[in-house]
């Protein structure tokens, strides 16, 4: 099984959009509270149910940003896309807030038209209508039939393909135990935790075999020792499925624990891809970067001498000239009151922009002729007394600083 989609959706700017979208069908709220049919079969959500698609919403009844985010801003947007995920790969889509992630999914679901090609195991499904697609999909709310059992709602998805009454509950146990509900498949949704709604509504998406998973956020509602918990759960069910998984999240420890691929969308372009190895040794967007906790600077060779803002940078990397990364891990940045001596580094007096505590470390945010965050101990913030606005000194030693090309890296 594999998946290769490639040409571009758009959203046109005009406001008449309003009456047509997609969007106002699964993705806002009203929508996605009304009617737990959203959920188990996307096709549904455009078909078969008229009370979830405003035809002509009054425009007094959309609020200013429910309106925005409808437009899809003035220029209105498109997905550029090329990508290609393979036989039971599970595949990182992330990027920040309207960089085209739902788009992407809802494009594959067939929710969304497409200027191009996608193809599964083979198969054309471009022109097919999303209930001719076999698409999985679990969304941040788990919008579970109130009036059944997690067994029923988990057969579900067999039933309406006409699979007898028996064999959909036994196939449909079988997945609630993959993912340690089967004690619970009596119990209505109003009876179960959100952890335990979560892991049902993954059986529920899994249960018709479908060939590409689709899961768009689905952790994101979760507090976050349950958050935890269904990560691992999530990891393990997947390891055995043989399809196509798409992950969209905004959790680092969801996108390099879970998965085996990271791609990153920033307006509507895929800008990077890489395993989570090589995106936490070398990630090659800010974005990226602030994901893996790393600090990126934007570089330029010139000669072997590496510049950043016209500041040369000591490094024991060795690269050719041209456009760079310099790559430096936080806590490989110390701050001291006075200018310190000793081997070649790096030394730059900044200021102090920001603190942020957790626990037992603070990462400082400096700026000056590099901005850089620093993760240092509480008891050195007051030692040092930094406070926004102090001068500092700073220091990075050469053997810490990473230089790559901007070409290369994830
Ligand atoms: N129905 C629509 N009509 C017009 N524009 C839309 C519509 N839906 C989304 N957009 C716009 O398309 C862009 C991409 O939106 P999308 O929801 O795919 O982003 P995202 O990466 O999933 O964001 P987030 O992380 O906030 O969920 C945004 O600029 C958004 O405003």
């Amino acid at each position: 099984m594999s998946l290769h989609v490639t040409g571009r959706a758009t959203y046109a700017p005009s406001p008449r959009n309003v009456t047509n979208s997609p969007r106002n069908v699964t993705n806002t709220s009203r929508n996605v509270t009304s009617s737990p049919r959203n959920v188990t079969n996307a096709s549904r959500n455009v078909t078969s149910s008229p009370r979830n698609v405003p035809a002509h919403p009054p425009s007094g009844e959309l609020s200013p940003p429910e309106r925005a985010v409808l437009r899809g801003g003035a220029g209105g947007f498109t997905l550029h896309i090329d990508l290609e995920v393979g036989p039971g790969e599970v595949l990182a889509l992330l990027g920040p807030n309207g960089s085209g992630k739902t788009t992407l999914l809802r494009t594959i679901a067939g929710l969304h038209p497409l200027d191009g090609t996608l193809t599964v195991d083979g198969e054309h499904w471009s022109d097919r209508s999303p209930q001719q697609r076999s698409v999985g999909l679990v969304l941040a709310q788990p919008l579970l039939f109130p009036h059944l059992s997690a067994l029923d709602n988990v057969a579900y998805g067999l039933r309406s393909r006409g699979h007898q009454r028996a064999a959909s509950r036994q196939r449909a146990y079988a997945e609630l135990a993959a993912v340690g509900m089967e004690s619970f498949a009596a119990q209505r949704p109003s009876q179960l935790s959100s952890g335990q709604a979560a892991r049902v509504a993954l059986a529920r998406a899994l249960a018709p075999g479908p060939k590409v998973l689709l899961l768009d956020e689905p952790l994101a509602t979760l507090d976050p020792a349950t958050r935890s918990d269904i990560r691992g759960m999530l990891r393990d069910r997947l390891r055995g499925y043989p399809g196509c998984t798409i992950l969209v999240t905004h959790d680092t420890l969801d996108a390099l624990t879970v998965t085996d691929r990271l791609c990153f969308l920033e307006g509507g372009r895929i800008v990077a891809t890489g395993s989570p190895r090589e995106v936490v040794a070398r990630p090659t967007t800010p974005y990226a970067a602030r994901m893996v906790g790393l600090n990126l600077l934007a570089a330029e060779v010139m000669d072997g001498r590496v510049l950043v803002n016209s500041n040369e940078i000591q490094t024991s990397a060795r690269i050719g000239d041209g456009a760079a990364w310099v790559g430096i891990r936080p806590s490989a940045i110390s701050l001291w009151p006075a200018p310190p001596h000793g081997s070649p580094r790096n030394l730059w007096q900044l200021i102090v922009d920001g603190i942020e505590l957790s626990g037992q470390t603070a990462r400082v945010a400096l700026t000056g002729a590099v901005d850089v965050v620093a993760e240092v101990t509480t008891a050195a913030v007051a030692d040092l007394d930094l406070r926004p606005g102090a001068p500092i000194w700073v220091t990075v030693k050469a053997t810490e600083v990473d230089v790559y090309p901007k070409t290369g890296g994830a």
